[in-house]
């Protein structure tokens, strides 16, 4: 069997289409297994074990599926199985922790340090400094990483494979954060030992469906209860060192830059964004999927105006982001994937700031004032009233409460932004109720 060497936590769609991938397509997989833990429910990790974490990829095109299956993952986990979380990250052998745990389990507050406030970090700090089981990602890495100290295993890697801008040093922050909370002498050796790489990710994977389920047995006999449906297209850029190794993921297509900022703001501003703007403003014109908003003429108007205000702050050549942007659209419109609105729009609270915020903010600077961003706060402030797709935020309630005013919504958002007549003047204009 492939020694663990990798472990990974958030064990969903996104990471066995994109890093199990990766590493099971880079010429030295025997070399590499990966040991991948849920967030929290045993549910999907119960399901692989019984399959020796073998499952299907589907690659879904425009006209037709291939399927392979995958065998990167040797180990699966329920992410409450914290003992054996640490007794991983103990072990000298293993070299790379990646993560997909959404945007939102980073715990961090409006500057992009750690939450202190937070109640699960406050648990978490309370579980670390009593030898309990910390529940939240932070609290869980800090755990590893101190088990880690005590057996004197090394030095390794942490790769954020989340939507954020500098994944890596945003890991860094927060984890160093609640270090420093628990011993700052553990905080010391997380600096010296542990390198935060960056890293800008891109493969659109929609949630398995019971079709998707069927068209597997159907094609190939096998009746894999947990397939994965992705697109053919994939990107990975990494940024940082790897002090104990890693898979020849190069090989296997992923690139490694100096400077990872220019694709990561490509990918968020105008991918991203621009999901962001179908799931909230499509659903509301009553669309279900990515795919059906961009083909409708008024969406896919938003969607160039809104990548028009968007490509002036991103540091590429225009000529790739004219590429870039046709083959966006490509990819929207498949219409043999199913990526619904609703499951893009959930925790927009977490997500807006990333994604828009800093081209509004770039806009103003400029002294324009953006309507294509200032279409999606509306169309986002209209779902918290209730249009369009359903809110699912954990952080939406004092939102929701504000819904009702564009100006107290944008002062929670973005306080920066609240005086600011004009802007706030173009997103009531953009909003159809109220
Ligand atoms: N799906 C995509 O197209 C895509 C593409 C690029 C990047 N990503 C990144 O990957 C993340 C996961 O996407 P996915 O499609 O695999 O989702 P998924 O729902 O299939 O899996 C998410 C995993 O993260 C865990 N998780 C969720 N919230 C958590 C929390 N608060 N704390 C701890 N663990 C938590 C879940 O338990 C699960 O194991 C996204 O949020 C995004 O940051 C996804
Ligand atoms: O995964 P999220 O929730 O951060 O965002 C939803 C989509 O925009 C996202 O998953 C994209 O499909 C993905 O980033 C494409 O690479």
């Amino acid at each position: 069997m492939r020694p663990v060497r990798v472990v990974h936590l958030g064990l969903g769609g996104f990471f066995r289409a994109h890093q199990a991938w990766y590493t099971g397509a880079a010429p030295d997989a025997e070399q590499w297994g990966i040991a991948a833990f849920t967030g929290r429910s045993p549910d999907l990790a119960d399901q692989l074990r019984r399959q020796d974490g073998k499952y299907t990829l589907i690659v879904r095109g425009p006209a037709h599926d291939e399927m392979s299956v995958q065998r990167a993952v040797v180990a699966a986990h329920s992410g409450t199985d914290h003992a054996v979380w640490c007794d991983y990250l103990a072990r000298p052998e293993v070299a790379v922790v990646t993560l997909t745990v959404t945007e939102a389990a980073y715990r961090r507050d409006r500057t992009g340090d750690l939450d202190l406030d937070d109640p699960g970090i406050r648990a978490d700090l309370e579980a670390l400094r009593h030898g309990g089981d910390p529940l939240t990602v932070p609290g869980r890495l800090v755990a590893g990483l101190a088990a880690r100290r005590a057996a004197r295993a090394g030095s390794l890697a942490v790769v954020s494979c989340d939507n954020l801008p500098g994944n890596g040093p945003a890991t860094e922050q927060v984890i160093g954060g609640l270090a420093e909370a628990v011993e700052p002498a553990l905080a010391a050796w997380i600096t010296e030992h542990v390198s935060f790489v960056t890293t800008m990710v891109d493969r659109i994977t929609p949630r398995t469906t019971a079709d998707d389920v069927r068209a597997v047995a159907t094609r190939t006999g096998w009746a894999d209860q947990v397939p994965v449906v992705t697109e053919p297209f994939t990107e990975w850029v990494l940024g940082g060192e790897f002090p104990s190794g890693r898979p020849a993921w190069e090989a296997a297509g992923a690139r490694f830059a100096d400077d990872v900022h220019p694709y990561e703001t490509r990918k968020l501003f105008l991918l991203n964004g621009g999901h962001s703007l179908l799931a909230y403003a499509g659903s509301a014109l009553g669309h279900d999927t990515i795919a059906e908003a961009v083909t409708d003429p008024v969406c896919r108007r938003w969607l160039d105006q809104w990548w028009d205000e968007a490509v002036r702050h991103v540091p590429l050549p225009a000529a790739d982001l004219t590429t870039y942007r046709a083959a966006l659209l490509e990819r929207f419109a498949n219409p043999r994937i199913r990526h619904t609105l609703a499951q893009i729009a959930a925790d927009g609270s977490q997500k807006l700031p990333i994604r828009v915020l800093p081209v509004v903010r770039a806009e103003r600077a400029a002294g324009r004032t953006p309507a294509g961003a200032a279409r999606i706060l509306a169309a986002w402030i209209e779902h918290l009233r209730g249009i369009g797709a359903p809110v699912d935020d954990a952080a939406a309630g004092p939102y929701r409460d504000r819904a009702g005013s564009v100006r107290e919504v944008i002062t929670l958002l973005a306080p920066d932004l609240a005086d600011d007549e004009a802007l706030l003047t173009a997103i009531g204009g953009a909003c159809r109720t109220g």
